[in-house]
């Protein structure tokens, strides 16, 4: 099996992310572009990261009305992106759209429930009930709007996998044992989330703000 492992690269410097891509790019599968690095960047910052040879994923989050956000897809197939993210609650049409529009080969995914997400946070936006079901909910229909898979955390990765067994499921909020959460809420290790049946495990500080990022993906590494 290939490395799952996609590096998100959330640094604010071009040739900070090239260095630290260029020195881990053994033990790792893809690399993750974010919004602070696309905004900073552009298809130019894009292409540069993609000398490195390993599969992008745009992690753009697209949510906006249909025509929208099918144009911005359109705008980005110039760039062979492996896997592109919208918001699953941006609908079903936008979903449709989003994935009519993606090139051929991409993969469309939709962000269901963000992992700096709990269920106190949800009340506060409105959203009764627990993250299980507002993630199955919004797989469901991510499913029958085309798309070829969602995110969502580890959490919710099994239950989401035993429904959905052909979809294609990425796993942000991952931490190695005993490491800082940070912003995040809903954390497991990588291990469990393979192990539940995620396809991708995205990866940031863990590596990227290590002391030594070689050794720590290298660790995580061992570990799946
Ligand atoms: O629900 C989501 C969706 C996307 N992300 C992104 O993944 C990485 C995680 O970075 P860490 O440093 O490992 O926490 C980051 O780029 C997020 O934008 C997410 O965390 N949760």
């Amino acid at each position: 099996m290939s490395n799952p492992v996609f590096l998100a690269l959330d640094l604010p410097r071009l040739d900070a992310a090239k260095e630290l891509v260029n020195k881990v790019k053994a033990h790792i599968g893809g690399v993750k572009l974010g919004m602070e690095f696309f905004y900073a960047h552009g298809h130019h910052g894009v292409h540069e990261i993609a000398h490195c040879g390993l599969p992008i994923f745009l992690d753009l989050k697209l949510h906006d009305i249909p025509n929208t956000v099918a144009g911005a897809m359109q705008a980005i197939h110039v760039l062979e992106p492996a896997i592109v993210t919208v918001h699953a609650g941006g609908g079903r049409a936008m979903m449709e759209d989003a994935k009519a529009a993606a090139a051929e080969g991409t993969k469309v995914v939709g962000v269901t429930m963000l992992t700096s997400l709990d269920e106190r946070d949800m009340t506060q936006t409105g959203i009764g009930g627990s993250s299980h079901d507002q993630v199955m909910r919004l797989a469901e229909l991510a499913d029958s709007a085309g798309l070829d898979g969602i995110v969502c955390s580890g959490h919710e990765v099994g239950a989401v996998h035993k429904q959905w067994k052909k979809g294609f499921f990425v796993v942000p909020g991952l931490r190695p044992a005993g490491s800082a959460t940070g912003d995040q809420k809903r954390v497991v290790t990588p291990r469990q989330a393979r192990d539940d049946g995620a396809s991708v495990l995205v990866i940031g500080r863990p590596i990227s703000k290590a002391a030594d990022p070689v050794q720590a993906a290298r660790d995580i590494e061992a570990t799946l």
